[in-house]
């Protein structure tokens, strides 16, 4: 197992009264998976996912990557989020926000422009590595954090919904580049997102999570045929009878979470 999560909690204790996020998550990912994790709207996904990548100290239990305890950002992990016109530079080029964390990994200047180069010609920006973040579309800019990601060579990619704030075309767009590098690439995957369809239609596993605070309410395994492509899955009639429990299951987690805090 490359990444181990065991009996992870997390409360966050504020002054007035504390709030449990997650209550006791237990599983794991193998090398090369690519898993969605999908739950109702604030049920902790956030949260798990910031304690796996070392940004937030579980209350109780433990992430573990190569069988090693995770306590701060591993080396080894990349983290694409939600808000790309936070996580990019402007005041630096496309080539420079790519280039930054090699810089970080002292790796020479040769390794460098081979590693930027490479990743930009993939997400399909070899041409804008003079640019600046603010003049790309939202979808360039998140190609742009891909990119970042893959030229670090993580042996982990975490990515925080990170398609949620652009148009649905774009979207699609992005969701097919995903699963196009991933395939080529085989970087072990752990992709969050509230978004049913882009779970069923991404990944390989997909963990259904309660609402807050969080447990497990389902693994499932996605037996769609590898090759996916958004018209002809879409259409698969397996595709929308997984999309119908995955949805059916959120719904019994949001009732339950409903009649738990009227009990
Ligand atoms: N810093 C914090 N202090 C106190 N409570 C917090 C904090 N961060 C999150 N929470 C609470 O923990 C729970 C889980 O939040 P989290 O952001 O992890 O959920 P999420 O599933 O990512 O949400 P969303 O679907 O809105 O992105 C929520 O009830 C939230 O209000």
């Amino acid at each position: 197992m490359l990444l181990e999560v065991h009996g992870l909690k997390k409360v966050y204790e504020g002054r007035q009264r504390s709030v449990e996020a997650v209550r006791s998550l237990t599983f794991g990912i193998d090398d090369g998976d690519f898993v969605c994790l999908v739950g109702p709207s604030g049920c902790g996904k956030t949260t798990l996912l910031k304690c796996m990548a070392g940004l937030l100290t579980p209350t109780a239990g433990e992430v573990r990557l190569r069988d090693k305890q995770v306590t701060g950002p591993p080396p080894d992990m990349a983290v694409v989020f939600q808000e790309y016109g936070r996580s990019l530079f402007p005041w630096m080029s496309v080539w420079d926000n790519v280039e930054l964390p090699l810089r970080q990994k002292r790796l020479s200047k040769g390794q460098r422009r081979e590693l930027v180069g490479r990743a930009l010609t993939e997400v399909g920006l070899a041409d804008a590595d003079a640019a600046y973040p603010w003049q790309l579309s939202g979808g360039m800019q998140q190609r742009v954090a891909i990119a970042r990601a893959l030229a670090y060579e993580p042996l982990v990619l975490l990515m925080d919904e990170p398609f949620a704030a652009v148009d649905a075309q774009t979207r699609a767009d992005l969701e097919d580049l995903i699963r196009k590098l991933w395939r080529r690439l085989g970087v072990t995957t752990l992709f969050v997102t509230h978004d049913i369809d882009e779970a069923v239609y991404l990944g390989q596993r997909v963990i259904v999570l309660s609402s807050s605070p969080t447990v497990i309410r389902e693994e499932l395994e996605i037996d769609l045929p590898d090759e996916r492509d958004q018209l002809t899955t879409r259409s698969n009639t397996r595709f929308t009878e997984l999309r119908a429990h995955v949805y059916a299951q959120i719904q019994a987690a949001k009732r339950e979470s409903t009649v738990g805090s009227y009990s």
